[in-house]
């Protein structure tokens, strides 16, 4: 019996009648389904499920030397979670109650009418989603594992808020659903697109547009692209991002601000998958995966009628909420340290030591534009920097939040918080405390914000394990 409910694999059409087979694959096909594969012997069935898997079967009820109906019971057995459609004639209505009732998904009536097959398809492979995403939401709870880590690694973060996102994140990157990801500017909702688009495996490329300032007819030309001859000037036939993205990922930023006439235009090739381009009546076919970026609240901007709530509803299905840095300061010593080096390596210097006081003045911003902004901070400190320690009077910081950080040294505070005057060796350790808390344990992070080794960090957790410290 099948453990995992995760379901991979090609649509498998079974059907001794080639002709028939041919028919389904190709309508199938005309729908973007690439995914498929035609049995003519329904006895090589279940040998192709344990080699090769699969998403969906489409199964014959009428066959010589084994019939749909007799196989259905073996594959719910083996595959319990396996949507299985069966396809018959008329005269079999009975039958097909008891199918359904053996576990069969659906049934289509023969002749097949391609609309209801198309929808029936989509259906499963919607429910198939689902359950894989709740599959690999379980698995989460019960291990807090990430399958690909390598996706995030962009993505600089200790804050287990993230830490969740980013199981949601894989969770829902499998799917065909769109994806929207939302939250303030500079808070890396594209970082996160191009994850979800690394994640799915997909082999098309990732393509990004930002749809703000574009007027609807800018973001026809440039998604839809256009014939030669459609306006005055198109000289050339023009093939629009939708088409470059084919196969993989295309990512529309500001979704917030597309214009209202573009807004239905992206409805339909959201629901229909289809498009037009500027000029042509004749339609295409677009598979790329939508995944959509907004700092606006969409649903305040539905309220206002600034948003169609019918392209809400299809773009929300999986929603990523990313959130500010004020509310993960735990992400600034990581961040900060990354982005000293990042500069450095780009201005062609030795990543500078920062001093101590520096990060609690970095923790005590509001960062209204989040991490592009703090990158920004660190871009104009580095180039102030010449050599030595990186300091607080390198950044361009509130004075304010300066003021009240630099009361750290204050003796008062350090009798309040100690209850007596410390030792040096119960500051060092204070120290080193507090520096693996900021760093979430990671040793080099602290070492470095400290502005000592990695060596002298291990050396006095290992002291101290073995009680050497003097108070
Ligand atoms: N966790 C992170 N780790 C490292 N760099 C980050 C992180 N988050 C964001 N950045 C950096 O911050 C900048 C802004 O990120 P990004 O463009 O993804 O934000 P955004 O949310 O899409 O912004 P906007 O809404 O303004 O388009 C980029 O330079 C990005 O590399």
């Amino acid at each position: 019996m099948e453990n995992s409910c995760a379901l991979k694999g090609p649509v498998l059409v079974v059907d001794d009648d080639e002709q028939v087979a041919n028919m389904v694959a190709l309508t199938l096909q005309s729908e973007g389904i690439a995914d498929l594969r035609k049995v003519t012997d329904s006895r090589q069935v279940m040998d192709i499920l344990k080699q090769d898997g699969a998403s969906l079967i489409l199964l014959d009820m009428m066959m010589p030397n084994l019939s749909g109906r007799d196989l259905l019971p073996l594959i719910k057995q083996e595959y319990p979670y396996l949507p299985v459609v069966m396809v018959t004639g008329l005269s079999d209505v009975e039958t097909v109650v008891e199918c359904m009732k053996a576990g069969a998904y659906d049934y289509l009536l023969k002749p097949v009418e391609p609309s209801r097959l198309i929808a029936c398809v989509k259906n499963a492979q919607h429910v198939n989603d689902l359950r894989n995403e709740i599959s690999i939401l379980k698995q989460y709870l019960l291990t807090d594992r990430l399958k690909q880590p390598e996706a995030f690694t962009e993505i600089k973060t200790c804050s287990k808020k993230m830490r969740s996102i980013f199981q949601y994140a894989e969770a829902v990157s499998g799917s065909r659903q769109p994806v929207l990801i939302a939250g303030e500017t500079g808070v890396g909702k594209e970082l996160m697109a191009r994850a979800i688009h690394q994640l799915s495996g997909v082999k098309g490329s990732f393509v990004a547009v930002n749809v703000a300032g574009l007027d609807d007819a800018m973001f026809s030309d440039a998604l839809f692209g256009h014939v030669k001859g459609a306006f005055t000037g198109a000289d050339q036939v023009r093939e629009g991002l939708i088409r470059k993205a084919a196969g993989g990922t295309l990512f529309l930023d500001e979704i917030g601000d597309l214009h209202g006439a573009s807004q239905i235009k992206l409805l339909r090739l959201l629901q229909e998958g289809d498009y037009f381009p500027v000029g042509s009546d004749s339609v295409k076919k677009s598979d790329a995966r939508i995944v959509a970026a907004t700092n606006h609240n969409l649903q305040e901007s539905m309220r206002a009628g600034r948003f169609r709530s019918d392209l809400y509803y299809r773009l929300c299905a999986h929603t990523i909420e990313l959130p500010p840095l004020r509310e993960r300061p735990e992400d600034i010593p990581l961040l900060t340290i990354h982005l000293v080096e990042e500069t450095a390596r780009v201005y062609g210097k030795q990543p500078p030591l920062l001093s101590a006081e520096l990060i609690p003045h970095l923790r005590a911003q509001a960062y209204p534009g989040n991490i592009r902004e703090l990158r920004g901070l660190v871009l104009d400190a580095m180039a102030r920097h010449q050599e030595g320690l990186l300091t607080c009077e390198h950044f361009r910081l509130s004075k304010e939040t300066c003021r009240n950080s630099v009361q750290v040294g204050n003796s008062n505070h350090l009798l309040s918080l100690f209850g007596h005057f410390p030792s040096f060796h119960e500051i060092e350790d204070y120290l080193i405390d507090e520096a693996l808390t900021l760093s979430s344990g990671n040793h080099n992070l602290a070492a470095s914000l400290l502005g000592v080794t990695r060596q002298t960090i291990t050396n006095r957790l290992k002291a101290r394990a073995n009680g050497k410290t003097t108070a």
